[in-house]
Protein backbone atom coordinates (compact mmCIF):
# COMPACT_ATOMS: atom_id res chain seq x y z
CA UNK A 1 0.00 0.00 0.00
CA UNK A 2 1.43 3.22 -1.11
CA UNK A 3 1.12 6.48 1.09
CA UNK A 4 -1.65 7.62 -1.18
CA UNK A 5 -3.62 4.28 -1.07
CA UNK A 6 -6.76 3.97 1.02
CA UNK A 7 -6.75 2.58 4.44
CA UNK A 8 -7.98 -1.29 4.58
CA UNK A 9 -11.02 -0.07 6.43
CA UNK A 10 -12.21 2.50 3.76
CA UNK A 11 -11.21 0.25 0.84
CA UNK A 12 -14.65 -1.05 0.16
CA UNK A 13 -16.43 2.54 0.60
CA UNK A 14 -17.85 4.14 -2.27
CA UNK A 15 -16.12 7.53 -3.22
CA UNK A 16 -19.09 9.63 -3.51
CA UNK A 17 -22.25 9.29 -1.49
CA UNK A 18 -24.77 7.62 -3.59
CA UNK A 19 -22.40 5.87 -6.06
CA UNK A 20 -22.51 2.17 -5.93
CA UNK A 21 -20.93 -0.08 -3.25
CA UNK A 22 -17.48 -1.74 -4.90
CA UNK A 23 -17.67 -5.55 -5.59
CA UNK A 24 -15.52 -7.74 -3.10
CA UNK A 25 -14.55 -9.52 -5.77
CA UNK A 26 -13.86 -9.37 -9.91
CA UNK A 27 -16.33 -11.93 -11.30
CA UNK A 28 -14.55 -14.20 -13.64
CA UNK A 29 -16.53 -13.66 -16.87
CA UNK A 30 -15.33 -15.27 -20.04
CA UNK A 31 -13.16 -12.45 -21.79
CA UNK A 32 -11.45 -14.58 -24.30
CA UNK A 33 -11.54 -11.84 -27.36
CA UNK A 34 -11.86 -8.59 -26.74
CA UNK A 35 -12.83 -7.67 -29.88
CA UNK A 36 -12.29 -4.04 -30.71
CA UNK A 37 -14.31 -1.29 -33.25
CA UNK A 38 -14.37 1.84 -33.98
CA UNK A 39 -17.78 3.45 -33.59
CA UNK A 40 -16.85 6.46 -35.75
CA UNK A 41 -16.66 3.93 -38.78
CA UNK A 42 -20.38 3.46 -40.70
CA UNK A 43 -19.55 -0.03 -41.35
CA UNK A 44 -17.83 -1.95 -38.58
CA UNK A 45 -20.46 0.01 -36.04
CA UNK A 46 -23.30 -1.90 -38.76
CA UNK A 47 -21.81 -5.37 -38.08
CA UNK A 48 -21.78 -4.49 -33.90
CA UNK A 49 -25.50 -5.86 -33.22
CA UNK A 50 -25.23 -8.60 -35.24
CA UNK A 51 -21.37 -9.70 -33.15
CA UNK A 52 -23.48 -9.97 -29.63
CA UNK A 53 -23.17 -13.76 -29.01
CA UNK A 54 -20.50 -14.56 -31.40
CA UNK A 55 -17.61 -12.79 -28.94
CA UNK A 56 -16.99 -12.48 -25.32
CA UNK A 57 -16.53 -8.97 -24.78
CA UNK A 58 -17.39 -5.96 -27.57
CA UNK A 59 -15.08 -2.95 -26.89
CA UNK A 60 -16.12 0.38 -28.44
CA UNK A 61 -12.61 1.83 -28.55
CA UNK A 62 -12.29 5.77 -28.59
CA UNK A 63 -8.04 6.01 -28.41
CA UNK A 64 -5.30 5.18 -30.49
CA UNK A 65 -6.74 4.55 -34.17
CA UNK A 66 -9.38 6.87 -34.06
CA UNK A 67 -8.73 9.67 -36.10
CA UNK A 68 -8.76 13.13 -33.95
CA UNK A 69 -11.75 14.14 -36.28
CA UNK A 70 -13.97 11.43 -35.36
CA UNK A 71 -13.16 11.48 -31.71
CA UNK A 72 -16.74 13.00 -30.92
CA UNK A 73 -18.37 10.60 -33.61
CA UNK A 74 -17.11 7.67 -32.16
CA UNK A 75 -17.94 8.91 -28.79
CA UNK A 76 -21.42 9.24 -29.88
CA UNK A 77 -21.28 6.35 -32.26
CA UNK A 78 -20.66 4.15 -28.97
CA UNK A 79 -23.67 6.01 -26.93
CA UNK A 80 -26.08 5.22 -29.67
CA UNK A 81 -25.10 1.25 -30.64
CA UNK A 82 -24.99 0.57 -26.86
CA UNK A 83 -28.66 2.70 -26.27
CA UNK A 84 -29.98 0.44 -29.25
CA UNK A 85 -28.32 -3.08 -28.74
CA UNK A 86 -29.12 -5.89 -26.10
CA UNK A 87 -25.89 -7.33 -25.29
CA UNK A 88 -27.06 -10.57 -23.97
CA UNK A 89 -24.00 -12.60 -22.91
CA UNK A 90 -21.87 -10.77 -23.87
CA UNK A 91 -20.07 -7.52 -22.33
CA UNK A 92 -19.59 -4.25 -23.15
CA UNK A 93 -16.11 -2.31 -22.87
CA UNK A 94 -14.72 1.01 -23.92
CA UNK A 95 -11.31 2.16 -24.58
CA UNK A 96 -11.17 6.00 -23.32
CA UNK A 97 -8.74 8.45 -24.27
CA UNK A 98 -5.82 8.92 -22.25
CA UNK A 99 -5.92 11.15 -19.65
CA UNK A 100 -3.97 13.64 -20.24
CA UNK A 101 -5.47 14.43 -24.00
CA UNK A 102 -8.39 17.03 -24.87
CA UNK A 103 -10.98 13.59 -24.97
CA UNK A 104 -10.93 12.26 -21.83
CA UNK A 105 -13.48 13.97 -19.42
CA UNK A 106 -15.94 14.33 -22.47
CA UNK A 107 -15.60 10.57 -22.92
CA UNK A 108 -16.40 10.09 -19.20
CA UNK A 109 -18.93 12.42 -18.76
CA UNK A 110 -21.06 11.28 -21.68
CA UNK A 111 -20.86 7.53 -21.49
CA UNK A 112 -21.77 7.15 -17.86
CA UNK A 113 -24.85 8.87 -17.82
CA UNK A 114 -26.02 7.69 -21.07
CA UNK A 115 -24.67 4.08 -21.28
CA UNK A 116 -23.38 3.74 -17.93
CA UNK A 117 -26.00 0.64 -17.47
CA UNK A 118 -24.48 -1.40 -20.25
CA UNK A 119 -21.03 -0.63 -19.70
CA UNK A 120 -18.78 -3.49 -17.96
CA UNK A 121 -15.60 -2.21 -18.50
CA UNK A 122 -13.64 1.04 -19.14
CA UNK A 123 -9.98 0.50 -20.36
CA UNK A 124 -7.65 3.21 -19.24
CA UNK A 125 -4.80 3.58 -21.50
CA UNK A 126 -1.04 4.99 -20.71
CA UNK A 127 -1.54 4.09 -16.60
CA UNK A 128 1.44 5.24 -15.05
CA UNK A 129 0.59 4.66 -11.25
CA UNK A 130 -2.13 4.41 -8.65
CA UNK A 131 -2.37 8.01 -8.86
CA UNK A 132 -4.39 7.76 -12.63
CA UNK A 133 -6.29 5.27 -11.10
CA UNK A 134 -7.18 6.83 -8.42
CA UNK A 135 -8.47 9.99 -10.72
CA UNK A 136 -10.89 7.79 -12.53
CA UNK A 137 -12.05 5.70 -9.49
CA UNK A 138 -13.41 9.55 -7.95
CA UNK A 139 -14.64 10.19 -11.12
CA UNK A 140 -16.13 7.56 -12.00
CA UNK A 141 -17.72 7.14 -8.49
CA UNK A 142 -19.19 10.82 -8.66
CA UNK A 143 -20.95 10.54 -12.10
CA UNK A 144 -22.34 6.80 -10.90
CA UNK A 145 -23.82 8.83 -8.42
CA UNK A 146 -25.53 11.55 -10.26
CA UNK A 147 -26.71 9.07 -12.55
CA UNK A 148 -28.15 6.78 -9.63
CA UNK A 149 -26.62 3.30 -11.21
CA UNK A 150 -26.46 0.16 -8.90
CA UNK A 151 -23.73 -1.42 -10.57
CA UNK A 152 -19.78 -0.31 -10.38
CA UNK A 153 -18.15 -0.02 -13.22
CA UNK A 154 -14.93 -1.27 -13.89
CA UNK A 155 -11.54 -0.63 -14.44
CA UNK A 156 -8.85 -1.89 -16.39
CA UNK A 157 -5.83 -0.66 -17.70
CA UNK A 158 -3.16 -1.06 -20.30
CA UNK A 159 0.09 -1.57 -19.40
CA UNK A 160 1.90 0.97 -21.97
CA UNK A 161 4.59 2.58 -20.29
CA UNK A 162 7.84 1.64 -18.60
CA UNK A 163 6.77 3.10 -15.63
CA UNK A 164 3.39 1.91 -15.56
CA UNK A 165 5.41 -1.58 -15.76
CA UNK A 166 7.58 -0.33 -12.88
CA UNK A 167 4.25 0.19 -10.64
CA UNK A 168 2.55 -2.82 -11.85
CA UNK A 169 1.63 -3.96 -8.56
CA UNK A 170 0.53 -1.01 -7.29
CA UNK A 171 -2.09 0.51 -10.25
CA UNK A 172 -3.71 -3.54 -10.07
CA UNK A 173 -4.33 -2.62 -6.36
CA UNK A 174 -4.97 0.91 -6.77
CA UNK A 175 -8.86 0.15 -6.45
CA UNK A 176 -11.55 -2.02 -5.83
CA UNK A 177 -12.92 -1.15 -9.19
CA UNK A 178 -9.70 -2.91 -10.87
CA UNK A 179 -10.75 -5.61 -12.88
CA UNK A 180 -7.71 -6.52 -15.26
CA UNK A 181 -4.28 -5.60 -17.26
CA UNK A 182 -3.84 -5.88 -20.97
CA UNK A 183 -0.27 -5.98 -22.30
CA UNK A 184 -0.24 -3.00 -24.49
CA UNK A 185 3.41 -4.08 -26.80
CA UNK A 186 3.31 -0.79 -29.31
CA UNK A 187 3.24 2.06 -27.53
CA UNK A 188 5.53 0.31 -24.62
CA UNK A 189 7.84 -0.67 -27.03
CA UNK A 190 8.08 2.92 -27.95
CA UNK A 191 8.27 4.71 -24.17
CA UNK A 192 11.30 2.11 -23.77
CA UNK A 193 13.16 2.75 -27.05
CA UNK A 194 12.84 -0.34 -28.04
CA UNK A 195 14.02 -1.08 -31.84
CA UNK A 196 10.83 -2.75 -33.21
CA UNK A 197 8.41 -0.94 -35.83
CA UNK A 198 5.43 -3.60 -34.83
CA UNK A 199 2.18 -4.40 -33.00
CA UNK A 200 3.03 -7.43 -30.47
CA UNK A 201 4.57 -10.32 -31.66
CA UNK A 202 8.42 -11.11 -32.07
CA UNK A 203 11.34 -10.36 -34.14
CA UNK A 204 13.75 -13.02 -35.78
CA UNK A 205 16.57 -10.40 -34.25
CA UNK A 206 15.96 -11.15 -31.13
CA UNK A 207 17.59 -14.70 -30.51
CA UNK A 208 19.82 -17.34 -28.94
CA UNK A 209 22.20 -19.42 -31.40
CA UNK A 210 23.70 -22.40 -30.55
CA UNK A 211 27.16 -23.25 -29.08
CA UNK A 212 30.00 -23.58 -32.54
CA UNK A 213 31.02 -27.24 -32.69
CA UNK A 214 34.40 -27.99 -31.43
CA UNK A 215 36.70 -30.28 -33.16
CA UNK A 216 39.76 -31.22 -30.93
CA UNK A 217 38.56 -28.47 -28.61
CA UNK A 218 38.40 -25.45 -31.21
CA UNK A 219 35.29 -23.85 -32.06
CA UNK A 220 34.48 -24.12 -35.73
CA UNK A 221 33.02 -20.58 -35.67
CA UNK A 222 32.34 -20.75 -39.28
CA UNK A 223 30.13 -23.95 -39.07
CA UNK A 224 26.45 -23.20 -39.59
CA UNK A 225 24.25 -23.09 -36.58
CA UNK A 226 20.97 -23.06 -35.05
CA UNK A 227 19.45 -19.97 -33.84
CA UNK A 228 16.08 -20.03 -31.14
CA UNK A 229 14.23 -16.61 -31.50
CA UNK A 230 12.86 -15.63 -28.38
CA UNK A 231 9.98 -14.25 -27.07
CA UNK A 232 10.10 -10.08 -26.44
CA UNK A 233 6.97 -10.21 -24.52
CA UNK A 234 7.74 -12.87 -21.84
CA UNK A 235 9.12 -10.68 -18.90
CA UNK A 236 6.44 -8.40 -18.89
CA UNK A 237 3.61 -10.40 -19.38
CA UNK A 238 4.85 -12.88 -16.63
CA UNK A 239 5.36 -9.06 -14.22
CA UNK A 240 1.82 -8.48 -15.49
CA UNK A 241 0.29 -12.00 -14.84
CA UNK A 242 1.91 -12.14 -11.60
CA UNK A 243 0.50 -8.28 -10.26
CA UNK A 244 -2.98 -10.05 -11.23
CA UNK A 245 -3.20 -12.96 -9.76
CA UNK A 246 -1.21 -11.25 -6.66
CA UNK A 247 -4.96 -9.49 -6.57
CA UNK A 248 -7.35 -11.86 -7.72
CA UNK A 249 -7.43 -9.61 -11.39
CA UNK A 250 -6.95 -10.93 -14.75
CA UNK A 251 -4.36 -10.76 -17.51
CA UNK A 252 -5.00 -9.84 -21.14
CA UNK A 253 -2.16 -10.41 -24.20
CA UNK A 254 -3.27 -7.28 -26.49
CA UNK A 255 -2.91 -6.53 -30.04
CA UNK A 256 -1.70 -8.77 -32.57
CA UNK A 257 -1.10 -6.03 -35.07
CA UNK A 258 0.27 -8.62 -38.15
CA UNK A 259 -3.55 -9.45 -39.45
CA UNK A 260 -2.58 -11.64 -42.10
CA UNK A 261 -0.23 -13.75 -39.81
CA UNK A 262 -2.56 -16.25 -38.01
CA UNK A 263 -0.65 -18.76 -36.99
CA UNK A 264 1.74 -16.65 -35.20
CA UNK A 265 -0.72 -14.46 -33.83
CA UNK A 266 -2.03 -18.10 -32.59
CA UNK A 267 1.53 -18.89 -31.11
CA UNK A 268 1.98 -15.55 -29.30
CA UNK A 269 -1.92 -15.83 -27.86
CA UNK A 270 -0.85 -19.46 -26.82
CA UNK A 271 2.33 -18.62 -24.80
CA UNK A 272 0.32 -15.55 -22.59
CA UNK A 273 -2.55 -18.12 -22.00
CA UNK A 274 -0.01 -20.71 -20.55
CA UNK A 275 1.33 -17.61 -18.77
CA UNK A 276 -1.97 -17.61 -16.96
CA UNK A 277 -3.43 -14.45 -19.14
CA UNK A 278 -7.39 -15.25 -19.36
CA UNK A 279 -8.14 -13.33 -23.19
CA UNK A 280 -6.84 -11.03 -25.61
CA UNK A 281 -7.73 -8.60 -27.95
CA UNK A 282 -9.19 -8.77 -31.61
CA UNK A 283 -8.42 -6.20 -34.01
CA UNK A 284 -10.23 -7.75 -36.99
CA UNK A 285 -13.22 -10.01 -36.98
CA UNK A 286 -10.60 -13.14 -38.13
CA UNK A 287 -8.60 -12.86 -35.02
CA UNK A 288 -11.81 -14.02 -33.06
CA UNK A 289 -11.66 -17.48 -33.67
CA UNK A 290 -8.46 -17.44 -33.04
CA UNK A 291 -8.72 -16.01 -29.68
CA UNK A 292 -11.50 -18.06 -28.38
CA UNK A 293 -9.73 -21.33 -29.80
CA UNK A 294 -6.56 -20.43 -28.01
CA UNK A 295 -7.99 -19.07 -24.33
CA UNK A 296 -10.37 -22.57 -24.11
CA UNK A 297 -8.78 -25.34 -22.54
CA UNK A 298 -8.33 -27.79 -25.27
CA UNK A 299 -10.66 -31.23 -24.52
CA UNK A 300 -7.72 -33.48 -23.79
CA UNK A 301 -6.37 -31.38 -21.34
CA UNK A 302 -9.89 -31.06 -19.34
CA UNK A 303 -9.98 -34.62 -20.04
CA UNK A 304 -7.28 -34.98 -18.11
CA UNK A 305 -7.55 -32.62 -15.40
CA UNK A 306 -11.25 -34.29 -14.93
CA UNK A 307 -9.50 -37.62 -14.19
CA UNK A 308 -6.73 -36.11 -12.09
CA UNK A 309 -9.50 -34.48 -9.71
CA UNK A 310 -11.54 -38.01 -9.84
CA UNK A 311 -8.25 -39.85 -9.00
CA UNK A 312 -7.37 -37.22 -5.81
CA UNK A 313 -10.63 -38.06 -4.23
CA UNK A 314 -10.31 -35.41 -1.11
CA UNK A 315 -7.89 -33.64 -2.62
CA UNK A 316 -4.78 -34.82 -0.38
CA UNK A 317 -1.95 -37.12 -0.63
CA UNK A 318 -0.63 -38.37 -3.97
CA UNK A 319 -1.18 -40.92 -6.96
CA UNK A 320 0.17 -42.23 -10.02
CA UNK A 321 -1.52 -41.19 -13.23
CA UNK A 322 -0.07 -42.69 -16.29
CA UNK A 323 2.76 -42.97 -15.12
CA UNK A 324 3.11 -39.75 -13.39
CA UNK A 325 2.82 -38.42 -9.85
CA UNK A 326 0.01 -36.26 -8.99
CA UNK A 327 -0.54 -34.20 -5.63
CA UNK A 328 -2.06 -31.44 -4.04
CA UNK A 329 -0.46 -28.77 -6.36
CA UNK A 330 -1.30 -30.94 -9.70
CA UNK A 331 -4.62 -30.98 -8.44
CA UNK A 332 -4.82 -27.22 -8.43
CA UNK A 333 -3.96 -27.08 -11.45
CA UNK A 334 -6.38 -29.10 -13.01
CA UNK A 335 -8.93 -27.02 -10.79
CA UNK A 336 -8.21 -24.07 -12.74
CA UNK A 337 -8.20 -26.18 -15.76
CA UNK A 338 -11.47 -27.65 -15.17
CA UNK A 339 -13.18 -24.17 -13.60
CA UNK A 340 -12.92 -22.68 -16.38
CA UNK A 341 -13.74 -24.62 -18.83
CA UNK A 342 -17.37 -24.90 -16.76
CA UNK A 343 -17.37 -21.19 -17.13
CA UNK A 344 -16.48 -20.98 -20.91
CA UNK A 345 -19.31 -24.01 -21.37
CA UNK A 346 -22.54 -22.04 -19.65
CA UNK A 347 -21.61 -19.44 -22.41
CA UNK A 348 -20.31 -21.12 -25.54
CA UNK A 349 -22.67 -24.40 -26.26
CA UNK A 350 -20.14 -25.87 -28.82
CA UNK A 351 -17.86 -25.43 -26.65
CA UNK A 352 -20.28 -27.43 -23.84
CA UNK A 353 -20.82 -30.06 -27.07
CA UNK A 354 -17.18 -30.73 -26.80
CA UNK A 355 -16.00 -30.83 -22.97
CA UNK A 356 -19.31 -33.10 -22.59
CA UNK A 357 -18.19 -35.78 -24.97
CA UNK A 358 -14.97 -35.76 -23.37
CA UNK A 359 -16.60 -36.03 -20.63
CA UNK A 360 -18.44 -39.45 -21.37
CA UNK A 361 -15.40 -40.67 -22.74
CA UNK A 362 -13.31 -39.89 -19.50
CA UNK A 363 -16.04 -41.96 -17.66
CA UNK A 364 -15.71 -44.82 -20.10
CA UNK A 365 -12.17 -44.86 -19.40
CA UNK A 366 -12.32 -44.72 -15.43
CA UNK A 367 -15.01 -47.31 -16.15
C1 LIG B 1 -1.96 -0.53 -30.66
C2 LIG B 1 -3.44 -0.43 -30.46
O1 LIG B 1 -3.91 0.49 -29.83
S1 LIG B 1 -4.42 -1.70 -31.08
C3 LIG B 1 -6.06 -1.14 -30.86
C4 LIG B 1 -6.47 -0.06 -31.83
N1 LIG B 1 -6.65 -0.56 -33.17
C5 LIG B 1 -7.86 -0.97 -33.60
O2 LIG B 1 -8.83 -0.92 -32.86
C6 LIG B 1 -7.93 -1.48 -35.02
C7 LIG B 1 -9.29 -2.11 -35.31
N2 LIG B 1 -9.32 -2.71 -36.62
C8 LIG B 1 -9.32 -1.97 -37.74
O3 LIG B 1 -9.32 -0.75 -37.72
C9 LIG B 1 -9.40 -2.73 -39.05
O4 LIG B 1 -9.63 -4.08 -38.81
C10 LIG B 1 -8.11 -2.62 -39.93
C11 LIG B 1 -7.81 -1.16 -40.28
C12 LIG B 1 -6.92 -3.23 -39.20
C13 LIG B 1 -8.37 -3.43 -41.21
O5 LIG B 1 -9.57 -2.97 -41.77
P1 LIG B 1 -9.96 -3.33 -43.28
O6 LIG B 1 -8.83 -2.91 -44.18
O7 LIG B 1 -11.31 -2.78 -43.55
O8 LIG B 1 -9.97 -4.92 -43.21
P2 LIG B 1 -10.76 -5.92 -44.16
O9 LIG B 1 -10.90 -5.34 -45.53
O10 LIG B 1 -10.08 -7.24 -44.05
O11 LIG B 1 -12.19 -6.00 -43.45
C14 LIG B 1 -13.14 -6.92 -43.86
C15 LIG B 1 -14.48 -6.51 -43.32
O12 LIG B 1 -14.45 -6.58 -41.88
C16 LIG B 1 -14.79 -5.30 -41.34
N3 LIG B 1 -13.95 -5.10 -40.15
C17 LIG B 1 -12.62 -4.92 -40.10
N4 LIG B 1 -12.22 -4.77 -38.83
C18 LIG B 1 -13.32 -4.85 -38.07
C19 LIG B 1 -13.54 -4.78 -36.68
N5 LIG B 1 -12.53 -4.57 -35.83
N6 LIG B 1 -14.79 -4.94 -36.24
C20 LIG B 1 -15.83 -5.14 -37.06
N7 LIG B 1 -15.68 -5.21 -38.40
C21 LIG B 1 -14.44 -5.07 -38.90
C22 LIG B 1 -14.48 -4.30 -42.43
O13 LIG B 1 -15.26 -3.14 -42.26
C23 LIG B 1 -14.85 -5.07 -43.66
O14 LIG B 1 -16.24 -5.01 -43.82
P3 LIG B 1 -16.93 -5.22 -45.30
O15 LIG B 1 -16.71 -6.66 -45.65
O16 LIG B 1 -18.37 -4.90 -45.04
O17 LIG B 1 -16.24 -4.28 -46.23
C1 LIG C 1 -2.43 -1.89 -26.97
C2 LIG C 1 -1.86 -0.58 -27.16
O1 LIG C 1 -2.51 0.41 -26.99
C3 LIG C 1 -0.49 -0.51 -27.58
O2 LIG C 1 0.10 -1.56 -27.87
O3 LIG C 1 0.02 0.60 -27.62
MG1 LIG D 1 -1.36 2.14 -26.97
Amino acid sequence: MTAASRSPKDFFRPLALGAPAPLREIPARPSRAIHFFDPSNPKMAAKIPDMVGTVDVLLGNLEDAVKADNKEAARNGLVEIAQGTDFGPTQLWTRINALDSPWVLDDLTTLVPAIGDKLDVIMVPKVQGAEDIHYVDRLLAQLEAKAGLDKPILVHAILETARGVANVEEICGASPRMQGLSLGPADLAADRRMKTTRVGGGHPGYLVREDPPRVGGVANLEASRATYQQDLWHYTIARMVDACAMHGIYAYYGPFGDISDTTACEDQFRNAFLLGCVGTWSLHPKQIAIANKVFSPSVEDVAHARRVVAAMGDGTGAVMLDGKMEDDASLKQCLVMVELAEQLAAVDPELKKQYDAIGADSDEQEA
